[in-house]
């Protein structure tokens, strides 16, 4: 699999190059970003998806910017408003803009102010991929831990491996090591609806990587509880409030509200990039609403050789004019979280103190 994202410079000049998520699993197309709007499209169409990612696509993206003498501040407010809910993009967009800002301030030419945006932008990158070998050691850890009879059976949902970080993700870089380890008895992965990053994305990674995978509809992860073969739930997340709030893809809640009634652990695996302190609570959080067409459109990759169709441009399974709640995200209450799992320690129980320790002793690079 072609990586998520790289930086490449071929000789008519510097470009983003994506593996566009909406042709997967059916192709592996790259996308050529070679300006800041091509690149803002390919987020909003989530060509480009996932938390962490998003991050680093926003710093490559204020590179490509300071690298082909475009408006750098305009690049980076066009990419830090191109989805609200992801911290971790508009951190991206910041510390590249900030790395801009603090060599045009020194005297560095345009060019060498271009050098240090691109440089920070791939130590944005390289410390995702750290952060994701950490988790996932973290994780493992953890799982070991809490379910003690050493063959795990566990559930996911939306997509977290490579295809959202610099490494090989997040929750689902927990499963793998699980994997690994030989310890993985089996993952549930749900499909996760409407745009199905589960049945597209998790599903062709747990493939490739040859783990012990089960798909199921996301209307089907209470009968799996019911029936007692889950014995943890591992997601991501896009934004961690101050209190331990965690927004990730909608149908995140109803999972840790099945997982405390059936006494199962819910575990959220994250980069410190994706905690904001500066978000107080769940409430706070801006939740992305998309389109309703891609609830009344079923979203499935075009066909091989197709051109891109893109989210919500499917066959129709709703009536013409049917409106649709589309919600990109919800929320989960600290309260139902066992464990939130970082590079920097595992927070649990989840609260406001445990998060604030956890920010206090990371390394994270802060933006002044
Ligand atoms: C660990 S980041 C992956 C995170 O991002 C996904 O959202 P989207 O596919 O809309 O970018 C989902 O919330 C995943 O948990």
């Amino acid at each position: 699999m072609p990586p998520a994202l790289r930086w490449a410079e071929p000789p008519e000049g510097p470009v983003v190059v994506l593996l566009d998520q909406t042709r997967l699993p059916t192709e592996e197309v790259e996308l050529v970003c070679t300006d800041v709007p091509a690149l803002v499209r390919a987020i909003q169409t989530l060509a480009v998806r996932g938390a962490p990612l998003l991050g680093i696509a926003g710093a490559y993206g204020v590179a490509l910017a300071a690298v082909r003498r475009f408006d750098v501040e305009e690049a980076a407010a066009q990419l830090a408003g191109a989805r609200p809910t992801a911290v971790n993009l508009g951190y991206g967009v910041r510390r590249a803009l900030a790395a801009h800002q603090a060599a045009a301030a020194n005297g560095a030419t345009p060019e060498e102010a271009a050098a240090a945006t691109l440089a920070e932008a791939r130590r944005l990158h390289q410390e995702d991929a750290e952060a994701s070998r950490a988790v996932a050691a973290r994780g493992l850890a953890l799982l070991d831990e809490l379910l003690p009879g050493g063959s795990h059976r566990v559930l996911t949902h939306c997509n977290t491996g490579a295809l959202v970080s610099g490494g090989e993700g997040t929750a689902f870089a927990v499963a793998l090591a699980a994997h690994r380890a030989g310890r993985l008895r089996r993952l549930w992965i749900d499909e996760t609806r409407p745009l199905l990053q589960g049945a597209r994305l998790t599903a062709y990674e747990a493939a490739r990587n040859g783990l012990a995978s089960t798909l199921l509809t996301d209307n089907a992860a209470g009968s799996l509880f019911a029936a007692g073969e889950v014995d943890a739930v591992l997601v991501g997340a896009d934004r961690i409030a101050a209190d331990g709030s965690v927004a990730n893809k909608v149908g995140t809640y109803p999972l840790a509200v099945l997982a405390k009634y059936h006494h199962v652990p819910f575990v959220v695996v994250a980069p410190v990039t994706t905690i904001d302190p500066g978000t107080p609570d769940g409430a706070s959080i801006e939740i992305e609403q998309r389109p309703g067409s891609e609830v009344t459109q079923l979203t499935a990759p075009a066909p091989a050789g197709a051109a891109a169709t893109g989210p919500g441009s499917g066959t129709l399974v709703a009536p013409l004019g049917t409106q649709a709640y589309n919600p990109a995200f919800d929320v989960t209450p600290p309260e139902l979280v066992t464990a939130i799992v970082t590079e920097a320690g595992v927070v649990s129980p989840v609260t406001a103190g445990g998060i604030a320790e956890l920010c206090a002793r990371s390394r994270q690079v802060t933006i002044s």
